[in-house]
């Protein structure tokens, strides 16, 4: 609901409104529309010489909604234009087309450029910078008007100067804002997402920056103030980035498939081609791809917690929280979410791959091969309880482990960690992730069985990838474990709770045991 003002400080407004009116930058008098000036819901006081909040009182009217013009009908100019309606602003369009079209949103109004400058004192510039000279002839009308520069560009470096500071040079008279360039014409029609809500903003004048500011918290976003309009080559490079967090998980998942995929390749295929003249090329597509994928799955799940474990022992080793972590390691733990989301995708190839295994053409013919060979032959073979052991128990824990991922990457999502407390998250993410860690290595652990002692299993005098990928996870258990044990996690907790080593013999009526 819009805030409704009295009848009676609405006239107080009207009469008081001579700008300008220091102290309150948006409380600014409209040429030819005074009253629009009320809207900001603040009226001068006479004692202080400042604007100050109106209080809402009973007998009210309706506020005459604030106007703020959009330059330019394109996408993004329908969609925000859409989104101020929404948010209870009056829209006026300024458009090289004067005429209403059925495309722009209902209820704004479309002027010419000079008119609709003039009635609106907040310009929305929605028009690419290749057109911006048409600006120029409007100066007089953009005098002190705040400017909002949305541009983007198409590729970094396109123009020498900032598109934001180009349009400062072209009406130096405006006020020039750049910001809100995040957006796109889909978020504002959508609602932008957690990601989209923050909009950066730069500009000289704090005032003009404090009205856009305004608009943003009523559009409900929330705007950051980055700064000087030198800073808007900055912001109009930010769209430019693709999934920049994902970009060092990414790689690491592709250059691990690409190295395990070689590696396997050369094992199996080529070995078998080499020393038995076999051709089993085929299981590229099947075996070899359902080797890389809980291999490259397992490596990604350790390098998600390998971080936490070494800002640990970094903690334990400094005997201060208070002292940064290299840049590595800060940004490998930013990109820990990536890493998991990355590795559950593998570990659900690995069962999909898993569970087409019997459906194969070349399973099904080895199948009915071995059984009629037997017929044919006639033998029998015994059941064996411990293979019937050993391939349930690794079964049971690779569907265990991957029950315990998918509920790591569900805890993930914004909309279901918002409505969790923090206890409730660092649980399910550290003591349980740790668990999924766990069960999936002992599930590969299982995998190998007694293949690790056979010497057949080191072709060409190399480990299989299973046990290659053994090793990470198994270093950050171990390293996991030595964190747990009492003595050594009794430390870390005190460190985590501002305890300092050292600082107790500065000053020892400060050093509190903590066990009495
Ligand atoms: N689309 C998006 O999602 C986003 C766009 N932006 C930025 O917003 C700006 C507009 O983008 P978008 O809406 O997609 O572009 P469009 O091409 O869809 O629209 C641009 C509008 O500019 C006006 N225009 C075109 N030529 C001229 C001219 N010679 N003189 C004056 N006005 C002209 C037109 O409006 P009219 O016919 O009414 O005069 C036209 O509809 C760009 O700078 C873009 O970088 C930023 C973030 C996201
Ligand atoms: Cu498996």
């Amino acid at each position: 609901m819009e805030p409704f003002w009295t009848i009676r400080a609405l006239q107080a407004c009207r009469k008081k409104a001579q700008p300008p009116f220091q102290g309150c930058p948006v409380h600014r008098e409209i040429p030819g529309n005074p009253g629009i000036s009320c809207m900001t819901g603040q009226e001068r006081s006479e004692e202080k010489s400042e604007c100050v909040s109106l209080s809402p009182m009973r007998e009210t009217v309706p506020a005459l909604p604030e106007r703020v013009c959009v330059f330019g009908t394109g996408d993004l100019g329908r969609s925000l234009g859409l989104r101020l309606l929404q948010a209870g602003y009056s829209v006026v369009f300024g458009s090289r087309r004067t005429h209403s079209s059925s495309r722009l949103p209902h209820g704004a109004q479309v002027l010419g450029h000079a008119a609709a400058a003039q009635s609106a004192h907040l310009i929305f510039i929605a028009v690419q910078r290749e057109h911006y000279d048409f600006l120029v002839p409007l100066a007089n009308q953009l005098k002190g008007k705040v400017l909002v520069d949305l541009s983007n560009n198409l590729r970094k470096n396109q123009y020498p100067e900032a598109n934001a500071e180009y349009l400062q040079s072209l009406v130096p008279g405006a006020e020039v804002v750049k910001g809100f360039n995040t957006l796109s014409a889909w978020s504002l029609q959508n609602g932008p997402s957690d990601a989209n809500r923050q909009v950066y903003i730069c500009g000289e004048s704090v005032e003009a920056k404090q009205v856009v500011i305004a608009v943003a918290s009523k559009l409900g976003l929330s705007a950051l103030d980055r700064g000087f309009l030198s800073v808007a080559r900055e912001l109009e490079d930010f769209p430019l980035q693709l999934f920049p967090q994902w970009r060092l998980p990414l790689r690491i998942a592709i250059g691990l498939s690409a190295a395990f995929f070689f590696y396997l390749l050369i094992r199996y295929v080529i070995y078998a081609y080499v020393t038995q003249g076999d051709d089993i090329s085929f299981r590229i597509m099947v075996s070899l791809a359902n080797q890389v994928c809980p291999i490259v799955s397992l490596i990604m799940l350790s390098l998600c917690y390998l971080p936490g474990v070494l800002a640990s022992i970094l903690q334990l080793y400094r005997g201060t929280k208070y002292r940064r972590f290299p840049n590595w390691l800060d940004h490998w733990m930013l990109c820990r979410k990536q890493l998991g989301l990355l590795s559950l995708g593998f570990a659900f190839l690995h069962v999909l791959y898993t569970l087409i295994i019997p459906i194969r053409y070349s399973v099904m013919f080895w199948v009915t091969e071995h059984t009629v060979s037997l017929i044919r032959e006639n033998r029998t073979t015994m059941f064996d309880t411990t293979t019937a052991w050993h391939d349930d128990s690794y079964l049971s824990l690779g569907i265990l482990g991957f029950g315990l991922y998918v509920l790591l990457g569900i805890t993930s999502l914004p909309s279901v960690s918002n409505v969790l407390s923090w206890r409730e998250f660092s649980f399910i993410q550290s003591k349980l992730g740790h668990l999924t860690l766990l069960l999936c290595t002992a599930h590969t652990y299982l995998y190998g069985w007694n293949r690790f002692l056979s010497a057949s299993t080191y072709k060409w005098y190399t480990p299989p990838g299973y046990m290659l990928c053994l090793v990470l996870p198994s270093v950050v258990l171990l390293l996991k474990l030595l964190l747990i044990t009492p003595c050594v996690d009794r430390t870390i907790t005190r460190i985590r709770q501002g305890w300092e080593r050292g600082a107790d013999q500065r000053n020892p009526k400060d050093s509190q045991p903590l066990i009495p």
